[in-house]
């Protein structure tokens, strides 16, 4: 079987050894079906504090990929490259068979269902629907084989919808030449990683990239929490989402490849919502200016993962404040540090709960933001960062920003 794959010359790897560097290439995932399969009884679960609009969270993820195509970024679509690899009937029928058995189909008679449902479709579809979820309406007949089958359920999907897939950043990582393939902290969301282990378990471009952790691994770690400060040093959040033991692992696996990286820096941040990822109190905008939410300034405690001798990992509770800390992994002489609500606290709090501190810089001293916060945009602005924006009326209920929505997979060494 002959994968047919359009586009694409040279570059077939992971490249990220920073934040900031120019961005070359991205990968993003507009929000589609998943977003209107949102019922308001399951809202918490899944992880939405509202119901967006499809149609105009569309538009502005439109605006979102043409800010970045037109800085000269390659925009890839996760369900471009899910697409091009259901082409091989062998990856089309074990992604299936995983993808039922991960999203709860126990019983024969509605895998079966569910399998024939799928037979006809393109591969793009099989993408769509997987992602989008099936109403039971959508199923014109189960076949009773099993206890299970018979039993009347009000629930209204056979498949539920994955509707947190816009937040591509946290799936997986790109750090190094390598990925943090995650496990994520809540069900809802780890179908989500089934996309990204079949992309690099099959893709012809990304399949044998390393990889430091690995989906099948015992404690969580998302994307949102890993920033990749420079070739040597690493930010992890210690989060609600993210385990302090899976930054060990990482970091076991990190340190022992000839990776470039000397020093894991583990951030405990609060464990709430509002927190949930080290990106949305903390982010590197420039080689010497980073935003941060000053509700985690005072105290944050950081500990540092240094590359031991014969493979072993050093750990240090670090006793300086957070600039100094940064200072001296970075190696500056100085470090701005921007306020998310540029000191007034009741804008602090708003911004950042529409991801204010959530920048997705396209290289050193240049973001991307949602247009709503005005006032940490302003901050931004007045310490010398170009600001580039778009409208933030529907994406941001899902709680992410810019960086949430995007996963470099290339950006120039700096
Ligand atoms: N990197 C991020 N901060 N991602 C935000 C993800 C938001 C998503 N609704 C969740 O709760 O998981």
């Amino acid at each position: 079987m002959i994968i047919r794959v359009v586009r694409r010359v040279n570059l077939n790897n992971i490249q990220v050894y920073n934040e900031i560097g120019k961005l070359k290439r991205v990968l993003l995932h507009c929000p589609g079906e998943e977003i209107e399969n949102i019922v308001p009884d399951y809202l918490t679960r899944l992880l939405f504090d509202e119901i967006a609009f499809l149609k105009q969270a569309k538009k502005e993820h439109q605006q979102f990929s043409d800010i970045l195509r037109n800085e000269g970024v390659e925009v890839l679509y996760l369900t471009e490259l899910m697409a091009e690899i259901l082409q091989d009937p062998e990856v089309r029928k074990s992604f299936l068979e995983d993808f039922l058995m991960e999203g709860k189909v126990a019983s024969q008679g509605l895998k079966e269902g569910l399998l024939e449902y799928f037979s006809d479709k393109s591969p793009m579809e099989v993408v769509r629907k997987s992602m989008g979820g099936v109403r039971k309406e959508e199923l014109k007949e189960i076949k009773v084989k099993q206890l299970a089958d018979m039993v009347k359920n009000p629930y209204p999907f056979y498949l539920d919808p994955i509707p947190n897939l816009y937040f591509q950043r946290d799936p997986f990582a790109s750090i190094g030449r390598g990925i943090s393939l995650n496990v994520m902290f809540s069900r809802t969301r780890n179908r989500e990683t089934l996309f990204a282990k079949y992309i690099f378990d099959h893709h012809p471009h990304y399949k044998d990239i390393p990889r430091w952790y690995n989906r099948d691994m015992s404690h969580s770690i998302e994307g949102g929490d890993i920033l990749v400060l420079s070739d040597k040093v690493v930010a992890i959040g210690i989060s609600q989402r993210t385990d302090a033991v899976a930054i060990e692992m990482l970091a076991e696996k990190l340190f022992k490849s000839q990776e470039t990286f000397e020093t894991i820096l583990a951030f405990d941040i609060p464990k709430t919502r509002a927190y949930m990822h080290l990106d949305t109190v903390f982010t590197m905008v420039d080689y010497d200016k980073f935003t941060i939410y000053p509700g985690i300034e005072m105290p944050l405690d950081v500990y540092s993962l240094k590359r031991g001798k014969n493979h072993s990992i050093d750990i240090t509770y670090e006793e300086n404040k957070l600039s100094n800390i940064l200072k001296e992994y970075l190696k500056l002489s100085s470090v701005t540090l921007i306020r998310c609500g540029n000191n007034d606290i009741i804008a602090a709090g708003r911004e950042q709960w529409s991801d204010g501190s959530n920048t997705l810089a396209i290289s050193p001293g240049k973001v991307v933001c949602y247009n709503r916060n005005y006032v940490t945009n302003e901050a931004l602005r007045n310490h010398g960062v170009e600001v580039l924006e778009f409208d933030s009326y529907e994406l941001s209920r899902g709680r992410g920003g810019p960086r949430c929505m995007s996963m470099p997979l290339i950006r120039e060494n700096l």
